[in-house]
């Protein structure tokens, strides 16, 4: 039954078999706790370049519907399950998740013990790995994966080449796009904001002649420091206008008020993430995918305040600006997937275009 393997690059082996695209991957291989959700998980631009294992044991059941998508086309690089159903029932369900891999060339493997996977990536932390076939030496898959270069500059790869637009009667709000997920858009207009999405690479004079009431910065693949030539845009466009930031946007906020970021050792993925609101005192379930983290002790010196923490591990999740109307947040308000206890970040958001 086996067909496929995946090696990673400390030569630990697991065996799998092939659904989906049938070619060889390399990447970071990184694990989501969520029970659902695969589609949106997949479509998430963030996941560029990155394996993703799916901690829970069954996945494909309810297929691949026509409107869950978070972008045009997967982002994340392969799909590696536990027991992958062949017989999707849902009424929404256009096609199956297999159907969906071969026709986008996403390489899939099943029948992998991902909770031996999972807590390898938990002890070792962060790590590449390659699937491919069973034929193959470990050593030739080893020899291989260390001739594919570390992708970087993720930012380029997802971020949109020219400016569109999503319309609406109310706040006009441009959307730097560093991977958008479709999400934010639908969450901006879903409160009657026109949204304008611009590259990652917009200048803050480009902005301005777009006239915005607000700014959100959007969530986004890679190390945060590979993007710095947004910073200088971030520093003009926040004494100017209200700033929301998600995630990437997040850690380019705290980069550019002179905070540090950092790698973490496994990242938070998922759709459970217990975070508290201290202004509010609030717990709330989010949803989150992220591989670095805004530093905490080097918040001290800048302009900035810690909003939100996680509970898991008390790693930054929100910051505001002491001066200006600018406040982000390291994990998803828009979900998609996960809860929605988050979204009241947008109705603050649109406060303060008032
Ligand atoms: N979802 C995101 O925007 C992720 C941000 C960043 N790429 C990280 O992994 O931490």
């Amino acid at each position: 039954m086996y067909n496929r393997k995946l090696v990673l690059e400390d030569g630990t082996v697991f065996l799998g078999t092939a659904f989906g695209c049938l070619d060889p991957v390399a990447g970071e291989v990184v694990f989501n706790t969520g029970m659902t959700g695969y589609q949106e998980i997949l479509s998430d631009p963030s996941y560029f370049g990155q394996m993703v294992t799916m901690t829970y044991p069954l996945i494909g059941n309810y297929g691949i519907n026509d409107q869950d998508f978070e972008s045009f086309s997967p982002s994340a690089s392969a799909l590696i399950v536990k027991e992958y159903c062949e017989v999707p029932s849902n009424w929404r369900a256009s096609k199956t998740l297999d159907e969906l891999l071969k026709a986008k060339k996403v390489p899939g493997l099943c029948n992998v013990d991902t909770r031996a996977l999972t807590i390898k990536i938990r002890e070792h932390g962060a790590i590449r790995g390659m699937i491919a076939d069973i034929s193959m030496s470990d050593e030739e898959v080893l020899e291989k994966l260390a001739t594919i270069p570390v992708l970087n500059r993720h930012v380029e790869h997802v971020s949109t080449k020219m400016v569109y637009s999503a319309p609406g009667k109310g706040h006009r709000v441009v959307l730097v796009d560093f991977g958008v997920k479709k999400g934010i858009i639908r969450d901006l207009t879903a409160r009657g904001c026109e949204v304008i999405v611009v590259p990652f690479n917009t200048t803050a004079s480009q902005i301005d002649q777009l006239n915005p009431d607000g700014v959100v910065l959007s969530n986004g693949p890679g190390d945060p420091k590979d993007v710095v030539e947004a910073l200088p845009m971030i520093r003009e466009i926040q004494e100017k206008y209200p700033l929301m930031g998600i995630c990437l946007g997040h850690q380019l906020f705290a980069l550019a008020n002179g905070a540090d970021t950092k790698k973490m050792k496994f990242g938070h993925r998922g759709c459970n993430h217990p975070v508290k609101d201290l202004k509010t005192n609030k717990v709330h379930i989010t949803s989150q995918n992220h591989g670095y983290e805004v530093c905490k002790e080097s918040i001290e010196n800048t302009p900035l305040n810690v909003t939100h923490v996680a509970l898991n591990d008390n790693t930054v999740e929100g910051l505001e600006h002491k001066h200006y109307k600018a406040f982000t947040v390291q994990y998803h308000p828009e979900a998609s997937p996960g809860p929605d206890d988050a979204s009241y970040l947008f109705d603050r958001f649109i406060e303060n275009l008032n």
